[in-house]
């Protein structure tokens, strides 16, 4: 097979002035005008944002660094564990692809670059970004290991070799005429470096391998790298030596994070012409490119350790990755002008982002923690990018008998310059390098004529020097003379020097003695601004409980204000309790009057019905008495009649005795009925009396010993009330004498720590410090105490106050305590006294009335005897009279009848002490024999 790369004739259409000039003028057949390509071309394509993680190196292994990535490759999500005043904030991102720290080389080449090969090979340009914090892995990823040394392909190859070998792979297989050429440069400092130039003498001779390379506008918005060497490789071994020569030259900085970490901006770049024919036999240059970008580490500067003499090179490297932050979010935002001119790396990338080139990002990070927040702001940085659209197209093809012609136009061209540049006879210099050597002739001309001018200023100069010499010879020589007297003077200038020396070392002692005071003052006075600050914190916080204190004071005095209130609202209740119960007492007072009054009016009545009685008993005696004498005259009538007509009217007589014995029988009967009714009568307003007196006695104890539980429930409710009252105030006093002791507490706490604090410093610092201090911490405690007493103060008098209410409250209830006791030990008192007063009473009229009842039954039974004596008298009488009658008449004249009245005398007292007398007279018959 024919080396098809090496019959290619080499072209770059982006790289140098030439090829793009020709890719320009060339009418291009164009392809690939297919309408999904076409519908990609009109909406754009997102760039492919592919995210990779390293694994943990040795170092951090070691020393047990914590883990804080987590990677979902089949997610494709990356989390990221934030622990942020101690709370865990996980933020996770999703992309385009993503592979943790397991993943190989040979895994991501094939599923995120390997498409991309393919698409190159088709004719799109393509860019592989590596963007990430140093040492996450961009060039591992870009570049990987080195080849090995038998020349396998090494397992850990990165992205470039890989994708150099793919194309290689793909046209050997295709059998395509094809050729392929990369170039490698460096960006660094703003700098373009060719890291593929041959090595030779440059006009820099403190950097000799490398020469600077300039950018180029084309004119049509494109930018070119002018003079960048291409080379053209066939295998993929070619690739490893090329990419050891670069790495070589590549500029890489010592930095506190990582020893290889590379400082500068690298782009490697393929470009591919592959042969093709046209179905009419014309033979075509299908062109593809691919950028392989490996940035510089994208951390802050500051972290990096970078100084002094890199800080030009930080600022570069950083305006380049800041322009690039800028470009990606003006793209992003779609917010007007992309500043891709603010640096060559946007320059150079112009068509990556937004143009027509396919781009894939691949965002590196560390799983360490210590790389957080670098991570983060690279997946913050990556995430945006995902959201740039490109929208690609296929390059042109092109004829190749037109390239070819171009490339003959080409040939003749440098072929003439060479010819002149030979028929001159000289070096051909070109015009750039003549004008530069020019300007600097000219620049020397005007340097010597300023050193000319320079040199006889200077020589006037030294005519004036010379003569000033002379004079100060002379005055050297008058000096000489001093300068002996001067030396006696120095050698005993010498001994005080000595001696000043001494005192100059014994002051230095004392300066840096004075300066270590000085200085552990300033350590002091710090460390008292610090104390100070402090205390002020301190200070605050008491404020904040002195408030808080406040704020429980007026509490303490609201809950007063509440018990003042309940006090007042039971005082009210009190008074008209106690003016209910006054009432009460008034109206069973009242109601005792009226019920002693009825008695004494029942009293009365009963005395007067007895006065009453006994009256008519008398009168009734009395009629009696008239009665027994007229029936007495009667009877003495009746005798003398007997006497004088006895003996005539003997029988008379004997009917006429009969006739009178049973009148007078029927008259006894009916006195005695009379009698037995007047007795009878009493007896029953006896009864009544007694139990008229039964009912009332019952009555007034019923209403004693209501009045009695009224005035003892009564009691008990004002008691317990009192219970109660004594129960909230001994709780009202033990919560005041709680916040007491705690206030107590917290000032003396407060107190204590000031002194503390306040004895603490005063022994660190320095005598005069120590007075200011003590000056100001009297000053501050006085201020303490003050605002301590006064605080004291008011919560000891408020508690006073409040136990003053307390002790009055107390005494007021005490008294009205012992006012009711008394009140109602003098009403029990009264009660018991009314109580025995009304038993003794009834006890009295019981006692009467069982006298009055004995005596009348004994008056009954009397006057039932002496009805009964009477009428056996009468009977005798009678009987004797007959006997007499009958035989013995005559004796009858000789004898006469006497009658004598015995009276009964009943005396009564009555509880005014009055006594009353009853007379009863019963007639007792004697016979004189
Ligand atoms: N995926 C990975 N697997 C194994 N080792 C890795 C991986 N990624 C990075 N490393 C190792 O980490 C170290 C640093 O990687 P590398 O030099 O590629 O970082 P970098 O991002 O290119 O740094 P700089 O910005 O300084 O160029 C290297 O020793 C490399 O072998």
């Amino acid at each position: 097979m024919e080396r098809k790369g090496g019959n290619m004739i080499p072209s770059s259409p982006s790289h140098t002035p030439r090829s793009v000039e020709k890719s320009v003028r060339d009418i291009r057949h164009t392809e690939g005008n297919m309408s999904g390509k076409h519908d990609n071309r009109e909406k754009g394509v997102n760039v492919q944002v592919v995210v990779r993680c390293r694994p943990m190196n040795s170092d951090e292994e070691k020393l047990h660094t914590p883990v804080v990535i987590t990677c979902n490759e089949n997610r494709r999500e990356v989390c990221a564990i934030q622990t942020v005043a101690n709370k865990q904030i996980d933020r996770s991102f999703v992309f385009d692809k993503v592979f943790g720290p397991k993943s190989q080389q040979r895994d991501l080449y094939h599923t995120a670059v390997s498409p991309i090969v393919f698409e190159v090979l088709e004719g799109y340009n393509c860019t592989i970004f590596a963007y990430g914090q140093t040492g996450t892995g961009k060039t591992y990823t870009m570049e990987g290991g080195g080849r090995k040394k038998n020349g396998e392909f090494p397992s850990d190859a990165g992205v470039i070799p890989r994708a150099v070998k793919q194309i290689f792979d793909i046209l050997e297989a295709q059998s395509a005429e094809y050729s392929m050429k990369v170039t490698f440069l460096e960006l660094y400092n703003e700098e373009i470096t060719d890291l593929l130039a041959p090595e030779e003498a440059s006009k820099f001779p403190e950097d000799k391998s490398k020469k600077p390379i300039a950018l180029m506008e084309d004119g049509k918005g494109g930018v070119l790298v002018r003079g960048l060497e291409e080379e053209l490789v066939s295998t993929a071994d070619e690739i490893y030596r090329i990419l050891e020569k670069g790495s070589a030259k590549r500029r890489t900085a010592e930095t506190l994070m990582n020893k290889q970490s590379s400082r500068s901006h690298s782009i490697f770049s393929i470009t591919i012409h592959i042969k093709e024919r046209t179905p009419e036999g014309e033979e075509i240059i299908r062109c593809g490119k691919l950028n392989l970008v490996d940035l510089a580490g994208s951390e802050n500067i500051s972290r990096s350790g970078a100084k002094d003499g890199r800080a030009r090179e930080a600022g570069e490297i950083n305006k380049s990755l800041l322009t690039l932050g800028r470009v990606i979010n003006t793209l992003v935002e779609r917010s007007g002008h992309i500043p891709y001119r603010d640096s060559k790396l946007t320059r150079l990338l112009r068509d990556s982002l937004g143009g027509k080139t396919k781009t894939c990002i691949i965002a590196t990070i560390s799983p360490s923690i210590h790389s957080m927040e670098e991570t983060l702001s690279t997946l913050d940085y990556a995430h945006r990018a995902k959201n740039i659209k490109n929208k690609p197209e296929i390059n042109q093809k092109l004829m190749k008998s037109a390239m070819m012609k171009d490339l003959y136009s080409e040939i003749e061209r440098l072929k003439q310059e060479v010819y002149a540049a030979r028929e001159k006879n000289g070096i051909y210099i070109p015009k750039e390098r003549y004008l530069l050597e020019e300007e600097e002739k000219k620049a020397m001309a005007e340097k010597i004529e300023r050193m000319e001018l320079d040199n006889e200023s200077r020589g006037k100069q030294m005519m004036e020097l010379q003569e000033l010499y002379n004079s100060q010879l002379l005055i050297t020589a008058s000096l000489t003379e001093k300068l002996e007297k001067t030396e006696i003077k120095l050698q005993e200038t010498e001994h005080s020097l000595s001696d000043l020396e001494e005192k100059h070392r014994q002051a230095n002692v004392t300066i840096k003695e004075k300066e270590y005071l000085i200085s552990n003052l300033l350590k002091s006075e710090k460390a008292l601004l610090e104390r100070a600050f402090d205390l002020r914190a301190e200070l605050d916080n008491a404020a904040s409980d002195v408030s808080s204190l406040f704020t429980k004071i007026e509490r303490k005095d609201k809950i007063e204000d509440e018990n003042r209130i309940l006090v007042q609202q039971f005082q009210s209740h009190l008074t008209k309790e106690l003016d209910t119960l006054h009432k009460t007492i008034a109206a069973s007072v009242t109601q005792q009057e009226q019920q002693l009054k009825g008695m004494e009016e029942d009293m009365q009545s009963f005395v007067s019905t007895k006065a009453q009685a006994t009256e008519e008993l008398r009168a009734a005696l009395e009629k009696l008495r008239t009665m027994y004498g007229s029936g007495i005259k009667a009877l003495d009538d009746i005798a003398d009649e007997l006497d004088g007509n006895s003996q005539s009217t003997l029988g008379h007589l004997n009917s006429q005795v009969s006739k009178h014995s049973s009148a007078l029988g029927e008259f006894f009967k009916g006195i005695a009925s009379e009698a037995e009714n007047l007795l009878k009568d009493l007896e029953d307003i006896l009864y009544s009396q007694e139990n008229k007196l039964t009912a009332y006695a019952q009555q007034q104890r019923e209403a004693h010993s209501r009045a009695v539980e009224t005035s003892r429930s009564i009691s008990n409710t004002t008691m317990n009330f009192f219970d109660t009252l004594d129960m909230h105030a001994t709780k009202l006093t033990n919560i005041v004498e709680e916040g007491q002791t705690v206030n107590n507490k917290k000032l003396c706490e407060l107190e204590r720590k000031f002194e503390e604090c306040a004895a603490n410093e005063e022994k660190q610092l320095l005598e005069k410090v120590a007075e200011l201090l003590a000056v100001s911490n009297a000053r501050k405690k006085e201020l303490v105490k003050t605002a301590v007493d006064g605080l004291r103060e008011s919560a000891a008098s408020k508690a006073n106050r409040f136990e003053q209410e307390m002790t009055t409250m107390k005494d007021s209830s005490s008294c009205i305590r012992d006012e009711w006791t008394s009140y109602s030990k003098k009403a029990e008192s009264h009660y018991v006294e009314d109580t025995a007063a009304v038993e003794c009473g009834k006890k009295d009229l019981d006692e009467v009335l069982q006298n009055c009842l004995k005596k009348a039954k004994m008056g009954s039974q009397q006057w039932s005897s002496a009805q009964e004596s009477l009428l056996s008298l009468e009977k005798s009488n009678v009987a004797s009279v007959e006997e007499i009658v009958r035989y013995k008449k005559f004796y009858s004249l000789l004898y006469g009848w006497q009658f004598k009245l015995s009276t009964y005398e009943w005396v009564e007292t009555d509880q005014t002490g009055r006594t009353g007398q009853m007379y009863l007279m019963f007639p007792k018959v004697y016979i004189n024999a």
